[in-house]
């Protein structure tokens, strides 16, 4: 999917979240990263019209992200910075369905939908448990999967390993690399994006590089250790 930004920028008030920003990506893989603050979880929300923004435009193949907002939503999915937020239902498999099942599906094309999602991400043995009983790493994989089953283009996932150990880590970035939607991942956690074809990283509301991983992680260590 092709993310066009024209001009967008975000205030809150007097306060600049984002400067005018200008940019297309395109790629599968696409890191954003910077200081707390920076504008990362602003830019992000702008993709899929979280954010509306204040000036200029963010359209998602071609589709308006507040004139087509429904379609946009249909299109680009979001995963939060604490993903038990979004998980609604007390039971994971109901939670999983709600998506598609208020798109229509229903019966055995409803059952086996979930069904396939939950051995996708390797949470079959969760499917009836409550999202208190789960780690913080399982808590990712099924909002994943929440998001995953209603067939997106592209996710966008918010600091998907913030306090998760290392195994939790290896689990979310296996899932994150495995997956065939487009992704686009903000993160602090620099060994998450290294390997991505594009990064950003943002500094006081704007962009501060944009190219590759390494030369990204080179650059936010500079600026954030200067
Ligand atoms: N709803 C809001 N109202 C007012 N100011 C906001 C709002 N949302 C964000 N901001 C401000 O905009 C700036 C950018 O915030 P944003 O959350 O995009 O940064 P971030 O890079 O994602 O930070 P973090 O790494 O801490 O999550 C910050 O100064 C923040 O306080």
């Amino acid at each position: 999917m092709r993310i066009t930004f024209d001009r967008a920028e975000v205030r809150y008030g007097d306060k600049v979240a984002l400067e005018p920003l200008s940019l297309t990506l395109a790629e599968r893989r696409i890191g954003v990263i910077g200081l707390n603050g920076s504008g990362k979880t602003t830019f992000a929300r702008l993709i899929n019209g979280l954010v509306k923004p204040s000036g200029g435009t963010v359209a998602l193949d071609g589709l308006d992200t507040v004139k087509d907002e429904k379609a946009v939503l249909t299109r680009a999915g979001f995963i939060f910075q604490n993903p038990a937020n979004q998980i609604i239902l007390p039971i994971i498999r109901d939670d999983i369905a709600f998506g598609p099942k208020s798109r229509g599906l229903k019966g055995a094309a409803l059952t086996e939908a979930v069904d396939r999602v939950l051995a996708r991400f390797g949470i079959a043995h969760l499917a009836d448990r409550r999202p208190h009983e789960l780690s913080g790493g399982e808590l990712q994989l099924v909002a994943l999967a929440a998001v995953v089953v209603t067939a997106p283009d592209l996710v966008i996932f918010d600091e998907p390993t913030n306090q998760l150990d290392l195994k939790n880590r290896a689990m979310v970035k296996a899932a994150i690399d495995g997956l065939d939607q487009q992704a686009i991942v903000i993160s602090h956690d620099l060994d998450l994006v290294a390997g991505f074809e594009r990064a950003l990283v943002f500094h006081d509301g704007r962009i501060a590089f944009d190219g590759s991983a390494p030369e990204a992680i080179t650059r936010y260590r500079e600026i954030a250790l200067p």
